[in-house]
């Protein structure tokens, strides 16, 4: 087989130098292949001709799989011999607070979805941020219902002065123009995925992305099957394919939104805060009373809203608080790496 061919092809899929130089000269004969949808017990995956088999070992717990991740199979048996290394993971604590769920892999941008009415919410939208800064894809913030809203722009100004260079678009979900606002972010190999709250158009917006129109029976949202034993499952998330050639996820598993473990996240969401804090006079400074903080200069001068540092303030300790502390050999904490 003509592998450089089967790499371009790939690429439509999302496939890239990441993935492939990842493949050891043993894996040559594998099959790389996308996990389009993660059920209790089977996986389903694409390859470029369309949905194919994959068999999982008996060893296998379909939890260790998220959809989105490229992983290696066996050309004969169609068997799952191998998962590649994330580009980017979103992950949500589970039920009980235990460990981490995996919700998707490898989406590049993040659309973080509100509407132009009372769904509007800094903060919520600040978690969302912080969430995707996590997960090392890009977040993107879309208005919806801009065609009910008397000022958009107001909506727009708020939600760019979230996070530094942060994209934001205002669009109506139901038109087919809401496909081309989204374009730079859809393109071919593109993976996208979307959250938000209930209600603001999540499902329209991917029934426009993917083109199956509003009176079709595509819901996402919460797609539900049931298992052998008749009982109801959620089996949420998979991946539709976008005619423009990227991917969306639906993923409505992203509910609760607390945060925890999540440095990097909100060091990048409050960047002009990060960044003055090493210039602060203490090391150790908490930029509250401080002499020679420059955190608190920038307040007093007006570059820097008040009540934003304030928000930074209790996500950062809500962070600390939630953070799982291991300790050490000797006693010391060590902080949970962040593991893909
Ligand atoms: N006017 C207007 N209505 C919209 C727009 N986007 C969505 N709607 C309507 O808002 C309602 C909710 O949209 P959904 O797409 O079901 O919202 P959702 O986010 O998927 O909600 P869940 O499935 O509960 O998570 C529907 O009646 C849509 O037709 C928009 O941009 N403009
Ligand atoms: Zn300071």
């Amino acid at each position: 087989m003509n592998n450089s061919h089967l790499h371009s092809t790939l690429e439509l899929l999302g496939w890239s130098d990441f993935f492939a130089d990842q493949v050891q000269p043993t894996e040559a004969e594998l099959l790389p292949r996308r996990v389009a949808s993660v059920h209790r017990a089977r996986i389903e995956a694409i390859d470029v001709t369309g949905p194919v088999k994959l068999e999982l070992p008996a060893n296998a717990n379909t939890a260790d799989y998220a959809v989105g991740d490229w992983v290696l199979a066996d050309p004969r048996s169609g068997m799952l011999v191998n998962r590649l290394d994330r580009k980017t993971v979103f992950q949500r604590r589970s039920e009980g607070g235990r460990g981490q769920q995996l919700v998707a892999a490898n989406i590049d941008t993040l659309l973080i979805v509100t509407s132009c009415n009372a769904d509007f919410n800094t903060e919520r939208l600040e978690r969302y941020l912080i969430m995707a800064n996590q997960a090392g894809s890009n977040p993107v913030i879309v208005l919806t219902k801009a065609d009910t809203a008397d000022d958009v722009g107001l909506f727009q100004a708020q939600a760019e002065a979230l996070q530094r260079d942060l994209p934001v678009v205002a669009l109506n979900g139901r038109s087919a123009d809401a496909s081309s606002c989204l374009s730079p972010w859809c393109g071919v190999g593109q993976t996208v995925a979307l959250v938000g709250s209930s209600g603001v158009g999540k499902s329209t917006l991917v029934n426009t992305l993917t083109g199956l129109g509003s009176g079709s029976a595509q819901k996402t949202g919460t797609v539900r099957e049931y298992d052998a034993q008749g009982r109801h499952t959620t089996t949420a998330r998979s991946l539709h394919a976008i005619p423009g050639g990227g991917w969306v996820i639906d993923t409505p598993g992203i509910r609760t939104l607390h945060v925890s473990d999540v440095t990097d996240g909100i060091d990048m969401l409050f960047s002009d805060i990060t960044e003055l804090a090493p210039l602060c006079r203490f090391r150790d400074c908490t930029h509250s009373h401080e002499p020679g903080c420059l955190v608190q200069a920038a307040v007093r001068s007006g570059a820097l809203a008040a009540d934003r540092l304030e928000r930074w303030r209790s996500l950062a300790a809500e962070n600390r608080d939630r953070t799982p502390v291991i300790s050490g050999p000797r006693g010391n904490k060590i902080v949970r790496k962040r593991e893909y």
